[in-house]
């Protein structure tokens, strides 16, 4: 796949240098491959999301090119007949055949104009819609190690923006060559009848337009590229500025003033770049408009030579101006659509790099499948390092959940509980180690298979603005249109609530278990903290799934609640196995086994009742937290 060796000073070369000339030469070469790949992939993408439209496209691209070539003849006809018109004896009438047909070329070339424009958007939009769905299936399907990388956003930024429209501009740079090329031929054929050596004149004045549009395209491209982190960070900033979550923060602490200043220097900052990117181009394309001018200079010389040399008549002349104005205006159109493909080109590069990315990570993933019966799943002497991080998060870490158990994780902040409960889950790959589920290695497992059976809650639950019901139902999400059935969804919906204890409190809005939920859209509702916070627990029951993983399920419930999850998650249970992780040590001392950890290693295990008979941190822990809460009751 091409990559772009984005650090390549793209306008800090020596053009006289022999290894520049020969990269040149080379990258010629390759760069005409690369335009070939690029035309048919982007061309059958634009076919398969509309042929219809695409049809209509072509034709109406021929057409306006013929109505266009046949306004240079009306013209020279017309011109003629005006000439002879004195002493010819002919009437004034004579002319209004000619004036009537180009009066109606000129409008069928502005209708087609308007077609085009309708058809364009409706195609593009297509287009948009397939790409969206491709950039989509990439961006959900990449391991979540991918989402640790800055430079992962940066592409994905870049591919969110360019996916949607790059395929079709290529296209439509196509359409807009060849509809140039074809309007170019016939207006050229009439200029060659009218003298031969005009032609080539003008060509040749197109030639530095060619050469410096290219150049442009790729310092846009170098431009984007090097904007996009400055563009996210923006958009964040603009976000946390504008955000439904952050609303209240921004007034509470009142960081509007902070937050606006820091965009402004982020904007400054891109728009001085901005200028010194547009002085470049505006450089480029002066240098290459000032030599194009000069040919077309020399060949008006040329026609006005030849007009008192006598070898172009006078009406010659004048449909040649015509002719001149008109194929300038299509050679610019070929030029803007050689250049629409190439930057497209460099852009649709880069989605391809991201598409390919999808592939590759795919081809990396296990293929086996899990055996029915659920055994258990397992750590062995995991160690586990995020991406970038210069420390392992996790060493040496054993835990395993059986079937049927309830199995605890404590700890201090940042001793890797979330960490080890992301790896169980199968969201993270181990470094070293293994992670089995029923003795079956992770790795040598479909990752979609292993996620079937798991259900996994984390600390900073998801708030869908979808129904509440759908909320529940994306545990299961093939069924959350009400695929298998509206009513046993509703029912496997109910229970779920029900075992998370929010049944009532759901059933009591506006529009029962449809009401939307958050205040997003119009006609919603929003739920308190706790109440959000046991719909994803309902979510996590929804799911038929062998191991339940909770991270801090409780932190927003009150203590009855918390103890009626526990009581429910047990009678829930049947067999399956559920890890939880907790910091009220009051839920914690009911689970079958606890693993105390601290700084990413497990270093006590056992029952409550063998944990605080050794004596260690998990006692310590357990009798801070009593004595805070018998202290804070007397
Ligand atoms: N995405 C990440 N990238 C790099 N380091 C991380 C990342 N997430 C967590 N860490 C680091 O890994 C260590 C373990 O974090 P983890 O979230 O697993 O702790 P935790 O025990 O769940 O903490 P808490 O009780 O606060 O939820 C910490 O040192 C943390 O700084």
């Amino acid at each position: 796949m091409a990559q772009h060796r984005t650090s390549e000073p793209v306008d800090r070369v020596d053009p006289s240098d022999p290894a520049v000339i020969a990269r040149a030469a080379r990258s010629q070469r390759k760069s005409l491959g690369r335009l070939r790949r690029l035309v048919v992939r982007s061309t059958s993408l634009v076919w398969q999301s509309g042929r219809g439209l695409f049809v209509a496209m072509v034709v109406l691209q021929l057409v306006a090119a013929a109505a266009l070539a046949g306004q240079v003849l009306v013209v020279a006809r017309l011109l003629d007949a005006i000439i002879a018109l004195p002493g010819s004896g002919e009437s004034f009438t004579t002319l209004v055949w000619p004036v009537a047909a180009l009066a109606g070329l000129m409008a069928l070339t502005s209708i087609i104009t308007a077609l085009q424009g309708m058809v364009r958007r409706l195609l593009g939009e297509r287009v948009a819609r397939v790409m969206t769905e491709e950039v989509q299936e990439v961006a959900t399907g990449v391991p979540l190690h991918r989402f640790e990388s800055p430079a992962f956003f940066d592409r994905l930024q870049r591919v969110k923006s360019n996916a949607l429209s790059r395929p079709f501009q290529v296209t439509q740079g196509l359409f807009t060559f060849f509809g140039a090329v074809a309007a170019g031929i016939g207006v050229g054929a009439s200029l060659v009848a009218i003298h031969p050596l005009l032609l080539p004149l003008l060509a040749v004045g197109a030639a530095p337009l060619l050469l410096t549009s290219r150049r442009e395209s790729r310092l846009e491209f170098a431009f984007s590229l090097d904007q996009t982190p400055n563009q996210r960070e923006r958009f964040y900033v603009n976000m946390v500025a504008t955000g439904r979550d952050e609303a209240k923060e921004v007034r509470a602490f009142e960081t509007a003033g902070w937050l606006y200043r820091r965009y402004r220097d982020l904007y400054d900052r891109y728009l001085v770049d901005l200028r010194a990117h547009l002085g470049r181009r505006a450089r480029l394309t002066v240098l290459g408009q000032v030599v194009s001018g000069l040919t077309l200079t020399l060949t008006m010389l040329v026609l006005v030579w030849f007009i008192a040399s006598g070898d172009v008549s006078v009406a010659g002349a004048g449909a040649a101006i015509v002719a001149i104005r008109m194929l300038q205006g299509q050679i610019q159109a070929m030029l803007g659509g050689v250049q629409q493909v190439f930057e497209s080109g460099l852009y649709l590069d880069d989605v391809d790099a991201f598409m390919a990315l999808g592939r590759s990570d795919r081809s990396q993933e296990g293929t086996g499948e899990l055996p029915d019966r659920f055994e258990g799943v397992a750590c062995d002497t995991v160690a586990f390092r995020y991406p970038g991080a210069e420390r392992d998060a996790l060493h040496d870490v054993s835990v395993r959940v059986g079937p049927g158990e309830v199995v605890a994780l404590v700890g201090e902040n940042g001793s890797g509980k979330t960490t080890a409960a992301k790896v169980l889950a199968g969201l993270y790959e181990a470094s070293d180690g293994t992670v089995t589920w029923s003795g079956v290695d992770y790795r040598d497992v479909r990752p979609s298979d292993l996620r079937a059976r798991i259900a996994v809650i984390f600390q900073d639950i998801v708030r869908y603005a979808f129904s509440a019901r759908e909320n529940i139902a994306l545990g299961d999400a093939d069924t959350a249109g009400g695929a298998g059935g509206a009513a046993q969804v509703d029912a496997r919906v109910r229970r779920a609530a029900a075992a998370a204890g929010i049944d009532d409190a759901l059933g009591g809005l506006a529009h029962g278990y449809d009401t939307r939920l958050s205040k997003l859209f119009a006609e919603s509702s929003d739920l308190s903290g706790g109440q959000w916070q046991r719909i994803a627990i309902a979510r996590a029951f929804y799911r038929d799934a062998a191991l339940v993983i909770l991270d801090e399920p409780s932190a927003a419930l009150d203590p009855r609640a918390e103890h009626a999850l526990f009581e429910s998650l047990r009678s829930t249970l049947e067999g399956r196995a559920a890890l939880f992780i907790s910091h009220r040590f009051s839920t914690v001392r009911s689970a079958d086994r606890i693993y105390v950890m601290a700084g990413g290693r497990v270093v006590e295990s056992g029952t409550h009742d063998e944990l605080m008979a050794l004596g260690g941190e998990y006692a310590e822990m357990f009798t801070l937290q009593a004595s805070a809460y018998l202290t804070s009751g007397q």
